[in-house]
């Protein structure tokens, strides 16, 4: 007989671990002894006042910017999105999409990355023809074609109207339950961040001040209203409908 071994959850390597992260400008400091783990499969919503240090955690994440102290550990490299799609508008989706990717098989995989976002016979297309949620879908593919184990989102739902942001909550949702990467997403969007987190995160001043897990160990959802006081939104006056 022969037996195989099943990893046990704790053999599989989070998607990230951060520690004691530093990162000043000049004498400004941004980031501040900072401390983050992101299992695969976790999805993590990072929330914050404008300025307190959202984008260059990610960067830094990402690998697109320096550190200036601390470590950060990932077992391979992060994919991103971003609130714009950043495609060449040179090359068709299927370019797009595989770029970089460097394998005999790239058209395939991209189609295959296309179609779970719902653009599988848009293939040879050019992004001018796509609408603002069309091509943060295929940036999606873009990012989800390099089977990455963290998954970076920068507000990348933004700038879509308010029925396309709750479509791409629901794809998003079941990319990452069938991919399974960890994902760090920023948003200001306090409702998408209840949507999507399994565990939300409120930043202040470079550091992770506050913290509240969604769905893991049956923790109660948070309200709104203490989400949005966390946040330094006086919430004591109704606000109108
Ligand atoms: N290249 C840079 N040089 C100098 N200061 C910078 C640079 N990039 C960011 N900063 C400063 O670092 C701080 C954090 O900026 P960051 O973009 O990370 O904030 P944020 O939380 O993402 O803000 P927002 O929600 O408005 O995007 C800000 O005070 C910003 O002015």
């Amino acid at each position: 007989m022969t037996l195989h071994a099943v990893p046990s959850p704790a053999a599989i390597a989070p998607a990230v671990v951060v520690t004691g992260l530093h990162r000043a400008y000049g004498s400004r400091v941004v980031i501040e002894n900072l401390n983050l783990r992101i299992e695969r499969g976790e999805f993590v919503v990072l929330l914050g006042e404008s300025g307190c240090g959202k984008t260059t955690l990610l960067r830094a994440l990402a690998g697109l910017d320096a550190i200036d102290g601390g470590r950060i550990t990932a077992p391979r490299r992060p994919a991103v999105v971003f609130q714009e799609h950043r495609l060449l508008p040179w090359d068709s989706l299927w370019r797009n999409v595989s770029l970089g990717l460097n394998a005999s098989d790239a058209r395939q995989r991209a189609a295959t990355a296309l179609t779970e976002v719902g653009l599988g016979g848009r293939l040879d297309d050019w992004p001018r023809n796509l609408s603002g949620g069309q091509a943060q879908r295929v940036a999606l593919a873009r990012a989800l074609v390099q089977e990455p184990e963290l998954l970076l989102l920068d507000e990348p739902f933004a700038a879509l109207d308010a029925l396309t942001r709750i479509r791409m909550h629901d794809l998003v949702r079941e990319l990452v339950a069938v991919h399974r990467p960890g994902v760090l997403l920023v948003t200001h969007d306090v409702d998408e961040a209840i949507a999507l987190a399994d565990r939300i995160l409120v930043m202040r001043e470079g550091r992770i001040a506050f913290e509240h897990p969604m769905k893991r160990n049956g923790a109660a959802p948070i309200a709104r209203t203490d989400l949005l006081a966390e946040l330094g939104v006086d919430t004591s006056h109704p606000i109108p409908a």
